[in-house]
């Protein structure tokens, strides 16, 4: 299967900041979730892919071909984006951004950009200034998927939206990865959403990333345990990736092979092994 991303020992350094060799695959038709606090250089990373940003070394390839590469520009065709920052004209409408779109992309496909303006009750004759967060985040995922893209890149591009239309969102995203081999990178705070859609997740702190795994396998490998401090001290050290005491005694995220029998563990969510996950790479 081919790979819609591939990136190699991404690195990027600012003056208080470092995106630490980053390496990744995002196989076709899948859906990669990208999570990490505030600062922890999802923006950077997405920027850097797009090459937006100026690398400091690594090696990127979308859609079989390397982005700095002298044809990217036909590959950019391919990929649709949406950026916290959506970047159209503020004084234009949703019309007039089709006529303008219509001569950005060979591919731009008028009905499939009208129906999604239809289907998100945008209004085609208001300004986009008067438009908002959420509206606008809207139009730009209508317009990302009206020019027969095969990646789509998203940056936090639900945060701003209420629940139910999050909600009908996330169900165009996974037509859009069912029908062909089309691909989704998205970054957001929010992991509920991460969890519902993704096949991938991976997780970036404070520059360096953490893990990047198939949520299914995430969720098999991981477990909550409760038990007391000293039942958790008597397991190997390996098993325990991060740990919070209580009154009682402890939750830990643990490796469910490594727990013996009879121990009181439930399953996790991809919540909670980013959250104790994120204790355990700090204590280091
Ligand atoms: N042009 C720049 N010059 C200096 N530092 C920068 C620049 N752009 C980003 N940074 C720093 O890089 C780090 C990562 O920022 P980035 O925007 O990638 O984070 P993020 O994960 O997208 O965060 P958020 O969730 O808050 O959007 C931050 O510490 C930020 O201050």
């Amino acid at each position: 299967m081919m790979n819609a991303l591939e990136i190699t020992n991404l690195t990027k350094e600012y003056k208080d900041f470092k995106l630490d060799k980053v390496s990744l695959k995002l196989p076709s038709g899948c859906i990669m979730g990208l999570i990490g606090e505030n600062g922890a250089g999802k923006s950077t990373m997405i920027k850097l892919i797009m090459d937006a940003i100026k690398r400091d070394s690594g090696e990127i390839i979308i859609l079989g071909k390397d982005n700095r590469s002298d044809d990217f520009k036909l590959t950019k065709e391919d990929i649709g984006i949406v950026l916290d920052d959506i970047g159209f004209p503020e004084i234009i409408t949703a019309k007039q951004l089709n006529a303008i779109m219509k001569m950005t992309y060979q591919n731009w496909e008028e009905e499939t950009y009208f129906r999604y303006i239809a289907r998100f009750s945008l209004p085609e004759k208001k300004p986009i200034k008067d438009y908002s967060r959420g509206m606008k985040m809207k139009l730009a995922i209508a317009a990302a998927m009206s020019h027969r893209a095969r990646l789509l890149i998203l940056d936090e591009a639900t945060s701003g939206l209420d629940p139910i239309v999050r909600d009908e969102i996330l169900d165009i995203f996974l037509e859009f990865t069912r029908k062909e081999e089309h691909s989704i990178l998205i970054s957001s705070h929010i992991v509920s959403d991460l969890e519902k859609l993704c096949d991938y997740i991976a997780f970036l702190h404070k520059g360096k990333l953490i893990f990047c795994e198939e949520k299914d396998r995430l969720l098999e490998t991981y477990v909550m345990l409760h038990c007391k401090k000293t039942e958790l001290n008597a397991l190997q050290l390996s098993a325990v990736k991060g740990k919070r005491e209580n009154s009682y005694g402890v939750d830990a995220l643990v490796e469910r092979k490594k727990v013996p029998r009879g121990m009181n563990v439930e399953n996790a969510s991809i919540e909670d092994i980013i959250l104790f996950m994120v204790k355990g790479v700090d204590k280091q």
